[in-house]
């Protein structure tokens, strides 16, 4: 379940995402920073060699989400827990929140508190196959409460179409064997879009885990 796809107003920052000169540089600046994030990355793990064809094999997509008001203060699950099928996923929201992550120390799910210029990064499941599990793609949901309605902005960088997905051999090592086969980035999307799709904490690792 996800929430209906719109592009349309809300306060602040994603109001003149009606207008496109502002939405595209908006998209540019995040996008931006989706680049400075990966290449930080591929950087930290010395495989910084690989940038180039890195960014060839991949785009970016933004994405507006609403969410209705519930009208109720009982927590509503309006986004199941997931984790993303993304490279790196930029996330902004309004000042009514409603992201929650889950600890990967003790599973509890914590409350998302962003200030209102700050943007969330996180890891996707196509940067973990990347680096060989070497980093954290944290499970996510949002539970909606009150009377208002929430809108986030969402960029994704993902592999291009008809892309392989693969680790880069000198990650690993004995120390840390390899997790993931190589895979084709549509398949990976028909398995988790499937609708006997596998309810796992890391679908990435029932796909192709080794
Ligand atoms: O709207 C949000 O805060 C989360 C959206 C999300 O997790 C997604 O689009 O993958
Ligand atoms: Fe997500």
């Amino acid at each position: 379940m996800g929430p209906p796809l719109i592009l349309i107003e809300t306060d602040g920052l994603l109001f003149n995402l009606l207008d496109s000169e502002t939405l595209n540089s908006f998209a540019k600046k995040i996008t931006e920073l989706d680049e400075m994030v990966r290449r930080m990355v591929l950087e930290g793990f010395g495989v910084e060699k690989y940038g180039d064809e890195h960014f060839e094999s991949t785009c970016t997509s933004l994405r507006i989400n609403k969410y209705e008001a519930p009208m109720t203060n009982e927590g509503i699950l309006a986004f199941n827990p997931h984790t993303d099928e993304s490279v790196v996923t930029i996330l902004h929201q309004t000042q009514v929140r409603g992201l929650e992550v889950r600890s990967n120390v003790d599973g509890e799910w914590f409350n998302v508190k962003l200030s209102p210029n700050s943007f969330l990064v996180m890891a996707g499941d196509i940067f973990l196959a990347c680096v060989n599990g070497r980093l954290h793609a944290p499970y996510h949901r949002v539970i909606m409460r009150g009377t208002e309605h929430r809108y986030s902005a969402v960029l994704f960088s993902v592999p291009k179409a008809g892309c392989e997905v693969r680790t880069r051999e000198e990650l690993i090592d004995e120390e840390h064997p390899q997790q993931y086969k190589p895979f084709d980035y549509d398949k990976y999307l028909d398995f988790i879009c499937a609708d006997d799709a596998p309810v796992a904490k890391s679908p990435l690792r029932v796909f192709c885990g080794v």
